[in-house]
């Protein structure tokens, strides 16, 4: 069975993508600080499916290197990696902000996803064709709004970084894809707001917000197209969300 790596398996996108992927058989590698609920994640799947848990820290580059090198065979040959880890941290204005909350959207978003990228690429140019990464984005990438400040531009690193590696892994086989939701209810508001549970509600509530499983269903579409196709950016929101004019300041 093929084998999927994913980070922060242990909520939201992680953990519906990695439903995802188990019920169609693959074999998974997953990822997140909280050991216990890996424990959880391995004790619900691991009857269907083989699961390997790693406890693992993304911003940690050496502790990222050294699971992956250490491996087994059985778990090397990769087909499908996703760069899932991730967050949004500070409501405020960026005038206002601690920068202790930037720096940690940068280490996460950016060279988080770049340690386990850098570590796991061998492994998927071994596999080959019909390899992939999946990097999960935003459409924060591309849509300036106020609070977004790093976090967006977190996120169009992610969608930068995905169409330069496409072309360095020209002739590999291996695909690369940026997955950018919209609002989607996970514990992702719970997170930004540092624990408001009524902020994550207010955000939510009536917003009919795009679901886990929504987007673990356009990852694996993604990642099980014939091997000649190579979706680059694949955008998605909920109906309910669109676009505002722009904000004019008047004297
Ligand atoms: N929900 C939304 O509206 C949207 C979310 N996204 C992106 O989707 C991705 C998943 O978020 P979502 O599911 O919504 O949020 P959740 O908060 O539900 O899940 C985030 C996951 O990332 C993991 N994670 C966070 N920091 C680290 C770290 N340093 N090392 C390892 N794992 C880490 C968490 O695991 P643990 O705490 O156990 O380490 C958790 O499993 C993120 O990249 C987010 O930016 C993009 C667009 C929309
Ligand atoms: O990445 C998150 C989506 S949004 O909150 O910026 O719309």
């Amino acid at each position: 069975m093929p084998i999927a790596l994913i980070t922060g398996a242990t909520s939201g996108f992680g953990r519906a993508t990695a439903y995802r992927f188990a019920e169609a058989g693959w074999s998974l590698i997953l990822t997140g600080r909280r050991s216990e609920r890996l424990a959880t994640l391995e004790a619900e799947l691991g009857a269907k499916v083989d699961v390997l848990t790693l406890t693992l820290d993304v911003r940690d580059a050496e502790a990222v290197k050294a699971a992956i090198d250490g491996l087994d065979a059985q778990w090397r040959e990769i087909t499908c990696l996703v760069n899932n880890a991730g967050l949004a941290l500070a409501l405020e204005p960026a005038q206002r902000v601690d920068l202790n909350d930037w720096h940690t959207m940068i280490d996460t978003n950016i060279t988080g996803l770049v340690n386990v990228t850098h570590a796991v690429l061998p492994l998927l140019i071994a596999t080959g064709k019909g390899a992939s990464i999946v990097n999960i984005g935003s459409v924060a990438a591309s849509n300036p709004y106020p609070g977004s400040h790093v976090y967006g531009a977190t996120k169009a690193f992610v969608q930068q970084f995905s169409y330069n590696l496409r072309c360095d892994l020209k002739g590999s086989g291996v695909r690369v894809t940026d997955v950018a939701p919209g609002m989607a209810e996970t514990e992702f508001m719970l997170v930004r707001s540092k624990g408001d549970e009524q902020a994550s509600k207010r955000l939510y509530d009536g917003a009919n917000p795009l679901q886990p499983e929504d987007i673990a269903a356009q990852v694996f579409y993604v990642a099980t197209l014939p091997e000649h196709i190579n979706i680059n950016r694949l955008e998605i929101m909920p109906t309910s969300q669109s676009w505002s004019p722009f904000s004019i300041e008047r004297e």
